[in-house]
């Protein structure tokens, strides 16, 4: 395999999907040797089987608003890989999807998904609604209008969807709502539920919490300890909110957290009770982070990322592409020791670059943002076993699922000088999986 070759061809046949070509292009670079160690793999045209999804499915939504009138979204679900289990992955509603975005998502997943220890494939879906500035009921009426669709392709064996940006709670609870009604069936169809029906404990802290397990463990190599410590973090929702907490928790200070408006820097460093402020004004008054600025008297930089802050952490939170090679030097510069992806593909290549030729500790979401879909995994298993565990058995299951990611990254990441390339190493340990399985189950 010409890693270079395929690239080319890849961006020849999808000329409008940047960043599914940039999500291959950094997988097919780090894989590259390892698959020219197995010339089986060629012979069954491995890597193109393996690049292109499955399947791609894309509707049409119609749903009413509160004035009455008629809104149009498009709606998909990426199905990109079912060799180690059934699709998973999450579905993202924001304004920017489209099918280039979900593509690059669902490529990752199946790695990730295969890091996980789990059985579990990969997808992604979502659609081009962004539930920002909507009333309850019209995210409940696009939810069950976007799931009148989507029912017919997912199944507790076949894809499992889940959150992503734009996708919590509120938005999972209509779209299972609506499963049901149309199936009669109470199915795990979706992971991320509400505790009172089949959501798993600790779901919604597992990306986050999950993110700083590894980052603890990269530090390990290093000697040091995270406590005492200055985080950047990017993002205010889902994950930002649980890395945070996790943050405080270990004795680090965080002193940022942004939007897609701006960011805010608070020098004493987010608390318990400010962070209660912020999940609140996120998860319940939907409002935008520079209230947090107004309410405790702190900076406040609209249109900017956190990037150009001085500490000695960075766990990007938010969304792809959100550090360039501009931010990543100023990280470095300022001191900065360790990245860490909460979010999925939020680093540029020449920011990546950048951080490795620097030689600091950096892992990409793959394997540092892959607690959240392997606590999924847990959730499908209770819900298959009709048990729900405890929050500290679900907890241990997480750490341990993190340990054995950062093992895997070591293992196949070290480089002759000892440095640990995490992006080698999870790209290599999530291909080899996949790869074994593709090659067992013959030309599908
Ligand atoms: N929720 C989960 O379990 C997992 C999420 N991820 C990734 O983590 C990231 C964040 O997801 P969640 O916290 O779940 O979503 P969320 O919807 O709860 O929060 C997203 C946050 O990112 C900010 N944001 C979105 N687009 C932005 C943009 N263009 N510029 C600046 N800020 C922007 C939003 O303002 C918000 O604070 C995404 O990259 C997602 O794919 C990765 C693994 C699992
Ligand atoms: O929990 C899941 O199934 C999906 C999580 C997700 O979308 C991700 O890992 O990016």
């Amino acid at each position: 395999m010409n890693a270079v070759k395929v690239v080319e061809t890849l961006k020849q046949r999808f000329p409008n999907e940047p960043e599914y070509i940039q999500a291959v292009t950094q997988v097919l670079g780090t894989i590259e040797e390892e698959y020219n160690k197995h010339p089986e793999f060629d012979r069954a045209n491995l890597i193109e089987r393996l690049c292109i999804p499955d399947r791609v499915i894309e509707f049409r939504v119609s749903w009413v608003d509160d004035k009455g009138n008629v809104q149009t979204n498009m709606g998909y679900r990426v199905q990109h890989n079912n060799v180690i289990g059934p699709y998973k992955g999450g579905l993202r509603f924001h304004k920017s999807v489209n099918l280039g975005i979900l593509k690059f998502l669902a490529f990752e997943q199946t790695f990730k998904n295969s890091l996980t220890t789990l059985p579990m494939g990969g997808g992604k879906g979502g659609s081009d609604f962004s539930p920002r500035g909507k009333s309850d009921a019209e995210v409940m009426r696009f939810c069950q209008a976007f799931m009148t669709e989507l029912y017919r392709h997912i199944g507790p064996d076949e894809d499992v969807p889940a959150g992503d940006i734009g996708v919590g709670g509120r938005e999972v609870a209509y779209m299972f709502g609506m499963y049901k009604k149309l199936t009669h069936q109470w199915n795990g169809i979706l992971t991320g539920k509400g505790l009172e029906f089949g959501g798993s404990l600790i779901r919604p802290e597992a990306t986050g919490y999950g993110n700083v397990y590894f980052l603890v463990n990269m530090l390990k190599t290093r000697n040091i300890d995270i406590k005492g410590k200055t985080v950047l973090v990017s993002g205010s929702g889902n994950v930002a909110q649980y890395t945070i907490e996790k943050c405080i928790e270990l004795g680090a200070k965080v002193v940022t957290c942004s939007d897609s408006d701006g960011y805010i820097y608070d020098p004493d460093g987010i608390t318990r009770e400010k962070l209660d402020y912020i999940m609140e004004l996120k998860n319940i008054e939907r409002g935008r982070i520079r209230e947090y600025a107004e309410e405790y008297g702190v900076k406040y930089v609209e249109g900017a990322k956190p990037w150009f802050e001085k500490a000695d952490i960075a766990l990007p939170s938010a969304t792809q592409n959100e550090i360039n090679e501009e931010a990543a030097k100023a990280l470095v510069a300022n001191g900065v020791i360790a990245v860490s992806e909460g979010a999925n593909m939020p680093t540029t290549p020449e920011a990546i670059k950048v951080f490795q030729d620097a030689k600091i500790l950096y892992s990409p979401g793959k394997a540092a943002n892959a607690g959240g879909v392997a606590v999924s995994g847990l959730e499908m298993t209770q819900n298959s076993e009709r048990l729900s565990w405890s929050r500290e058995e679900v907890d241990a299951k997480l750490h341990d699922i993190m340990n054995d990611i950062h093992a895997n990254c070591v293992k196949y990441g070290t480089e002759a000088d000892g440095y640990i390339n995490y992006v080698k190493g999870a790209n290599v340990a999530g291909f080899l999986k996949v790869a074994k399985a593709m090659m067992a189950q013959g030309i599908v």
